[in-house]
């Protein structure tokens, strides 16, 4: 397909964006960017402001106050939007009697967009068959890549993304996953997947925006979601394997929840040979010893239900 340096350079960047229903701030003052080349997930728990934010991006919802932009322009400013930003919001706007492959032809022919290209593109999300039976009987899994192939039919930088995961099987989420991936590293697009769920974009993306009652709470690159890494060791004499790790500079604690013997050493998650280089120096042996990976869904609940931002939005509409 396309070559990187096509694609490189179209960028988000939201600025103060804010847009209210009535007394509801639905989206509250984001700031954030986007960049190209990466595949970004969008997340906020249901009603957190993520479609909001995505159809003001799209120019289908007007701001109260604040910029939405792409590659530096506003949606309406864009010459030709087709070929800059793609979207697949929900994967529902078929008309159930005509089948996929006619769908994108009537919308490529709207664009001057030539039908071998409709081609190309079904075969590229895999449904280059079925794709001419009638959309009425499509799985969701189905609508799901026809709505992907309908976002890049003018081969756009950025392309915007509602749940793609969403009723696909195991299968088909692996290969959306290889595609999004594919699309942002190789090609050099904006990818921006929303979801609710952060645990289901988890092996996705490479940064992550989070949103909760129209507010970031969060904003970084999937790592530093992740944050330093414990470590866990398990051994004979863990309070005496403790006092060795503090000697040592590492802070550990017991973890009863991995057993009676077990410890977590902060911090050392990256580094499990000085963790091991001590228990040998000390004598003690070690029974167990790995990285414990942050609970990211733990974290996504913990930011997303602080008090501040728990329920607010109920709040408001029940005033
Ligand atoms: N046209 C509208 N009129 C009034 N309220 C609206 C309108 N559109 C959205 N809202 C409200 O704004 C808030 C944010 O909605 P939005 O759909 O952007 O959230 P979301 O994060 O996309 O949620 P979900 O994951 O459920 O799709 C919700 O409280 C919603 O009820």
């Amino acid at each position: 397909m396309t070559d990187v340096a096509l694609h490189e350079g179209t960028g988000i960047s939201i600025r103060g964006l804010t847009k209210t229903f009535g007394t509801l701030r639905a989206v509250d003052d984001l700031t954030f960017d986007i960049r190209p080349g990466r595949v970004t997930g969008f997340l906020g728990p249901n009603g957190a402001g993520k479609t909001t934010t995505l159809r003001m991006l799209l120019g289908l919802v007007r701001p109260t106050s604040g910029e939405a932009l792409i590659g530096g322009l506003r949606y309406a400013d864009l010459p030709r939007p087709m070929n800059v930003v793609g979207s697949a919001l929900e994967a529902t706007g078929f008309h159930p009697g005509r089948s996929g492959r006619d769908h994108l032809r009537v919308l490529a022919a709207t664009h001057g967009i030539p039908d071998s290209r409709v081609d190309q593109l079904l075969e590229l999300v895999g449904i280059p068959a079925a794709a001419r039976k009638r959309a009425g009987a499509y799985s969701m899994g189905m609508r799901q890549r026809l709505g992907l192939a309908a976002g890049l039919l003018g081969d756009p930088g950025v392309l915007l993304l509602d749940e793609p995961a969403n009723g696909l099987d195991p299968e088909g989420i692996r290969w959306m996953r290889g595609f999004l991936r594919h699309l942002a590293e190789n090609e050099g697009r904006t990818i921006v997947v929303s979801s609710h769920m952060l645990s289901e974009v988890e092996q996705t993306v490479d940064d992550v925006v989070i949103i909760a009652n129209g507010q970031v709470v969060s904003q970084g690159t999937i790592e530093e979601l992740h944050g330093e890494q414990t470590a866990l060791v398990r051994t004979d004499d863990a309070a005496a394997l403790a006092a060795e790790l503090g000697r040592a500079g590492l802070t550990a604690h017991p973890s009863p929840e991995h057993g009676p013997d077990a410890l977590q050493v902060e911090g050392a998650g990256g580094d499990l040979a000085r963790v091991g280089d001590v228990a040998l120096a000390a004598g003690q042996p070690v029974h167990e010893l790995r990285a414990l990976r942050t609970d990211l869904e733990r974290l996504f609940l913990e930011l997303t239900e602080s008090p501040e931002h728990r329920n607010r939005n109920l709040q408001e509409k029940t005033r």
